[in-house]
């Protein structure tokens, strides 16, 4: 039967099957301070040892402050937590990129940045954004922390195959349209729970146009839609990004690589048990005007006045907290913060949107702008790029990498009330901090509000 691209990666690291179940090789496990110490803790009390330490690299992310990182962190519940990784990875050799390193940030940037995500693997991290690194053609998949514990000491997973979900988008974005408006339009569309139980290849000449950057954010969002995961079949855009990075194969080893991942599509007769078309011209500039992903509207749209009856309670209590009504556009409201980071939107070419839209110009007064580089590389690319200057002069605080205030884990909070446009993945009530009020969108719609001080229909604003 021809197969798909997740069925050849699937068949390639499935051990044995017990009927709807299967034990998969995991190829390589990352981990970071939130999810990884009870799965450490098990271990130790079962007296096992991690059985391929090598496959495991460790950072830390989350609770990490993004001011003076040289000092010693502030939150003790934060300062335990990063210690207690730096204790674990010590004690059981696990290679650890913790805070001050130079390869230091948000797991599921550096691990594509060092080359260590590569096609045709199988990728799991204690952490449900783990989709992002299925950009590469990877299974790529969040874990729970016993599944963690599973995974250290045996390299396997025992875990049942899920059901194959194709999206599809063709046709040429649309001026002002980014890859952060592509999740945030199929999110409205098929709802948080239009995925659950698939893993979504995307595919179609939309995608293909996209930049690695740009599919990871795609695929970062997989999740909000209640998909395992979602990858894209990889390509010359992917074996040109991942060639030369440290971790990648190099001289034969590089050849023997390449050859395999070509073979890595799926099959033009190949079926999924879902299939979407969408069309890239009916896709415009995206924001979120309630409390979950999906609730997005085009910037120029108008909030929905009727939702389904059993929706209707949550969307007004969502409508509630956010101080939005129905029907109401969101053109004109003024913004308080403006976070620019997270796993989504923090990489390089995320800065570099923001930095070149704002060369020259000024943030609002009313407004707070935040820009947090997901990796210690990335920050080091945007100094030597001269971006932390355009930032600073256009009134933005250039932040060290970590987290953020894409969740109130660590010190970056938004203020109870405050309406913040964040480039992030989640707007759920109090995930920026108790009371915080999140507007999704792309770090182009966050640059150019952060300008205005208010929401503005970006088209206006594009040269
Ligand atoms: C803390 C971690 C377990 C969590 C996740 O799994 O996604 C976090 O990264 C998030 O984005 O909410
Ligand atoms: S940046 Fe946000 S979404 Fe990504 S891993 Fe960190 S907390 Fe989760």
């Amino acid at each position: 039967m021809a197969k798909t691209l997740f069925d050849k990666i699937w068949d390639a690291h499935v051990v044995k099957s017990f009927g709807d179940l299967s034990v998969v090789y995991i190829d390589k496990h990352l981990i970071h301070e939130v999810t990884s110490p009870q799965a450490f803790d098990e271990l130790t009390a079962r007296g096992l040892p991690l059985f391929r330490k090598d496959q495991m690299l460790a950072t830390a992310d989350h609770n990490v402050p993004t001011r003076n990182q040289h000092l010693p962190i502030e939150e003790p519940l934060s300062r335990s937590q990063v210690n207690k990784l730096t204790e674990n990875c010590a004690k059981f050799d696990v290679e650890l990129y913790g805070l001050g390193h130079e390869r230091q940030g948000i797991v599921h940037v550096i691990g594509p940045e060092l080359g260590l995500t590569q096609p045709g693997m199988t990728i799991v991290c204690g952490d449900s954004h783990t989709s992002t690194h299925g950009a590469f053609g990877a299974i790529a998949f969040g874990i729970g922390t016993s599944q963690v514990a599973q995974v250290m000491a045996s390299q396997c997973l025992l875990i049942s195959k899920p059901k194959r979900m194709r999206i599809t988008i063709d046709g040429e974005l649309r001026r002002g349209v980014t890859a952060k408006d592509l999740p945030l339009y199929i999110i409205s569309k098929l709802g948080t729970g239009g995925a659950t139980g698939y893993f979504v290849e995307y595919a179609g000449s939309a995608i293909r146009g996209l930049s690695m950057e740009g599919r990871m954010t795609l695929c970062n969002m997989s999740i909000e839609m209640g998909a395992r995961g979602g990858m894209i079949a990889p390509d010359e855009t992917t074996f040109a990004y991942v060639e030369g990075r440290p971790y990648a194969p190099q001289g034969e080893r590089w050849e023997q690589a390449l050859a395999y991942w070509r073979t890595l599509y799926s099959e033009p007769d190949a079926t999924f048990d879902s299939e979407y078309h969408f069309d890239a011209q009916d896709i415009y500039p995206m924001i979120t005007y309630g409390t979950n992903p999906g609730m997005g509207i085009a910037l120029n749209g108008l909030i929905p006045t009727e939702v389904s009856s059993s929706e209707a309670v949550s969307f007004q209590n969502s409508l509630k907290y956010m101080g939005f009504a129905p029907g109401e556009s969101l053109l004109g409201k003024e913004i308080n913060y403006v976070f620019i980071g997270s796993c989504t939107n923090s990489r390089i070419e995320d800065l570099r949107t923001v930095a070149s839209y704002v060369k020259g110009k000024h943030k609002a007064q009313n407004v707070e702008a935040i820009i947090v580089p997901g990796s210690k590389q990335v920050e080091q690319q945007a100094i030597a790029e001269g971006l932390d200057k355009v930032l600073a002069e256009a009134g933005f605080e250039l932040r060290e990498p970590g987290c953020s205030a894409c969740l109130a884990m660590n010190e970056d909070k938004i203020p109870a009330g405050a309406y913040c446009v964040s480039t992030s993945n989640r707007n759920f009530e109090g995930r920026q901090g108790p009371g915080a009020r999140t507007l999704l969108a792309s770090p182009l719609v966050a640059a150019i509000t952060a300008v205005e001080g208010r929401i503005v229909d970006i088209t206006q604003y594009l040269n």
